[in-house]
């Protein structure tokens, strides 16, 4: 595998694939304003014009906040975006891995999620994405859908990012303890998809095609998360910062975001061999290279 076709130029995950990629690999990154996922006409022209072994979707509309005041936003780009690309996937034959998300499901469930438990989503980022989940199914065979969660990085924004900034500020921040998941760095996803993409190459077995979940190993609540960072902040030489733990119902949003977020990564870690690091160990390492000594 020598050339892989990125969407999203200026995200997390592409930022991370292109940090990652091993010589001799080349990412071909795609974005706005010359790349837009809302026009058919762009993805087929771009998708096309790039010569590439696989293409990796990274694109999405990702504020989950705002998608609630733009849901038909929201839709275009994440559910019939996603469909352009795997329809230009499908013609040009090559394996195609598009990142989708636990906000998929609603949350109810009191166990990890696995890949064929009922999604629900419960906002119009999480419906959007299921809708390119359903798009990618139906027009591309030689798919992998890689649902992950609370992704991080030190590239682009993120709640890790966001905890640093107001921490400047504050010596106390409330965070919901209420809703559980698994925080996963985007580096560690781009290890694992750079690792998933060159199998996909040389491996037409349908058994590596179809949904997995891909996370941070271990879980915890947003505010056990914020521990972790402000504690790691601590250990750089920042000065204390105290979570408090809140409900949900205590930090308002537009959104309503499921209190069971939880993916179980079995059926990747059994296919491909694949099991992404314990979440505070990639969490310790991004905070430590966002405030050096
Ligand atoms: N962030 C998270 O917590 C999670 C993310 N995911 C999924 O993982 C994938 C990667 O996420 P992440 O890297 O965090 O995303 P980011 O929010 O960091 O980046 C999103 C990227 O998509 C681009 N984009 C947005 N709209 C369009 C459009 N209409 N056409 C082309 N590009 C567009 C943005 O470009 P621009 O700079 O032009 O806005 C940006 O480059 C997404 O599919 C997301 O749904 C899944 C679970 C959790
Ligand atoms: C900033 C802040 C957030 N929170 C809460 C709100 C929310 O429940 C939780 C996380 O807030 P954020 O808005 O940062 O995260 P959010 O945008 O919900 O993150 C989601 O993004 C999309 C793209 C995904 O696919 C999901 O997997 C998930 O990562 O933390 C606090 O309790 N206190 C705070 O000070």
């Amino acid at each position: 595998m020598k050339r892989i076709a990125v969407t999203g130029l200026t995200g997390q995950v592409v930022s991370s694939l292109i940090e990652r990629a091993p010589r001799g690999v080349e990412m071909l990154a795609l974005g706005r304003p010359r790349f837009d996922l809302s026009s058919r006409d762009m993805v087929l022209a771009s998708l096309r014009s790039v010569r590439c072994d696989a293409i990796v979707n990274a694109a999405a509309y990702t504020q989950v906040d705002k998608a609630e005041s733009e849901p038909d936003v929201a839709m275009r780009v994440n559910g019939a975006g996603a469909g352009f690309v795997a329809e230009t996937a499908a013609e040009l034959k090559v394996p195609l891995l598009h990142l989708s998300t636990d906000y998929v499901f609603d949350g109810t469930l009191d166990r990890p999620y696995r890949e064929d438990d009922e999604p629900g989503p419960t906002g119009a980022y999480g419906r959007s994405k299921l809708e390119g989940e359903k798009q990618i199914a139906a027009r591309c065979e030689n798919s992998v859908i890689l649902r992950t969660a609370w992704v991080y990085s030190p590239f682009g924004a993120n709640f890790v990012k966001t905890m640093l900034r107001l921490g400047e500020t504050r010596d106390e921040i409330g965070v919901v303890a209420d809703q559980i998941g698994n925080p996963t760095n985007a580096l560690d996803i781009a290890d694992a998809l750079l690792a998933i993409a060159e199998r996909l190459v040389d491996d037409s077995d349908p058994r590596l095609r179809g949904v997995f979940h891909m996370t941070g190993r271990g879980e915890a609540s947003w505010a056990d998360m914020a521990d972790a960072i402000f504690s790691a902040a601590e250990r750089q030489g920042r000065t204390p910062v105290r979570v408090k733990r809140i409900r949900t119902a205590d930090y308002p949003t537009p959104a309503r975001r499921p209190a069971n977020s939880r993916l179980d990564n079995a059926k990747l870690e059994a296919s491909y061999g694949v099991a992404l690091p314990k979440w505070r160990d990639s969490v310790n390492a991004c905070v430590a290279r966002l405030l050096p000594h």
